[in-house]
């Protein structure tokens, strides 16, 4: 007969009821899935729940336990009062009450984790044993008087069909084993999902950031990380007592350009300018920004004062090489670039401003000494 309890875990149990552990008096069966659905429940409790239900459930799996031993014996002493195997089945149910409320107690040396799979062993272990080991073979001693035999030939038929006790338990185990192993099957696939999606949120979240530190007409990054990776350079630069350049860079008239071509042409231009300076940016310790509208920055890790020089030159010349039409422009009918260089070997006390004022005042005398060129040294 099937105990019926309609409780969540059951779906997913822990210890999942075995045809191997009937005895044959369905009372005691029914009691006994009924210890099995409580265990189950407390497993899924202390995972899952708060520790104030899972002491409620220990102490109903030992109310419980008190009431289905009281039943048991009450059964065993009619049949088999007296008797060794009747005193021997007392003693154990003895020693069951004792033993959870110790399991119940908080152990400081366990986690939780250890702590579960401590009551656990104990319950599942407890419960096979006891069922496959004891109750069934005075069920099949009781079983067998009831039929007419005496006591001595009950017991010894029982104990006779314990015999084949390991082949039974083996058949248990290997059948509480496959459940485990399809369920772990099912927690892998679960697993590799749970990983796909982790993976996707990951790369939304990429997405998210990059979104938010790039500038999106032309690809650069934007002045907001522009203003926490001078900052972090700087330190790293000091750090490392490497020098660290700041070019602060500016098309040449390019309102000019505006309102003779129209915004849209502005726009190419820009993004053809970020181009050029994406490409001159060959080492990873370079970074480039868009700062405003026609401005841009760009950082240089560890390069000597006249590398800078020499990759300013190069810029320069790469930008005028595209040959981007600006025909009111005063430098050249071109599009131009003005830049300031500033390289400094950071020490403490140096701020983010030191280095925008000063590449800004070498911007400054780019454009004021004629556009189309770049200045490190100011007067
Ligand atoms: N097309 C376009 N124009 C922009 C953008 N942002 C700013 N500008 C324009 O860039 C122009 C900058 O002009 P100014 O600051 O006077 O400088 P300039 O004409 O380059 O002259 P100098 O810097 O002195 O050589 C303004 O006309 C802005 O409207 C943009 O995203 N797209």
């Amino acid at each position: 007969m099937i105990f019926h309890h309609a409780l969540e875990c059951d779906a997913n149990p822990v210890f999942r009821w075995d045809k191997n552990l009937e005895t044959g008096i369905d009372i005691i069966d029914e009691q006994h899935q009924r210890l099995v659905a409580l265990t189950n429940r407390l497993a899924h409790c202390l995972m899952v729940g708060s520790p104030a239900d899972a002491d409620h459930i220990y102490a109903d799996l030992a109310d419980y336990a008190g009431y289905h031993f009281a039943t048991e014996e009450a059964i065993w002493e009619k049949y088999l009062a007296g008797d060794a195997w009747f005193s021997a089945h007392q003693r154990e149910h003895a020693h069951f009450i004792p033993s959870l409320n110790r399991l119940s107690g908080r152990d400081e040396n366990l986690d939780a984790d250890q702590a579960i799979e401590r009551t656990f062993r104990f319950l599942v272990r407890w419960l096979l044993c006891h069922i496959l080991e004891d109750d069934k073979k005075l069920a099949d001693a009781v079983l067998a008087i009831q039929s007419g035999l005496d006591p001595k030939a009950a017991k010894a038929l029982a104990k006779s069909r314990a015999n084949n006790l390991l082949t039974v338990f083996v058949d248990t185990l290997l059948n509480m084993h496959s459940q485990l192993a399809s369920r772990t099957l099912a927690l892998l696939r679960e697993r590799a999902q749970r990983n796909d999606i982790q993976n996707k949120l990951e790369a939304t979240n990429r997405e998210l950031v990059n979104l938010a530190i790039t500038d999106q007409l032309t690809g650069l990054f934007n002045r907001r990380h522009f203003d926490t990776v001078l900052q972090r350079e700087i330190n790293r630069a000091r750090r490392q007592r490497n020098f660290l350049t700041l070019i602060y860079l500016d098309i040449d008239d390019f309102k000019k350009l505006n309102d003779t071509y129209g915004h849209a042409q502005g726009d190419l231009a820009l993004q053809a300018v970020a181009k050029v300076i994406t490409k001159s940016s060959r080492r990873s310790a370079d970074f480039a920004f868009r700062v405003g509208g026609e401005e841009f920055a760009i950082l240089l890790a560890n390069t000597q004062p006249a590398d800078a020089e020499i990759y300013a030159e190069r810029l320069r010349l790469a930008v005028l090489a595209r040959e981007i039409p600006n025909e009111h422009a005063r430098a050249a009918p071109l599009v131009t670039l003005s830049l300031g260089v500033f390289t400094h070997l950071p020490s403490a006390g140096d701020t983010q401003d030191l280095f925008l004022g000063q590449a800004d005042a070498r911007l400054y005398a780019a454009k004021s000494q004629g556009r189309n060129r770049w200045i490190s040294r100011l007067p």
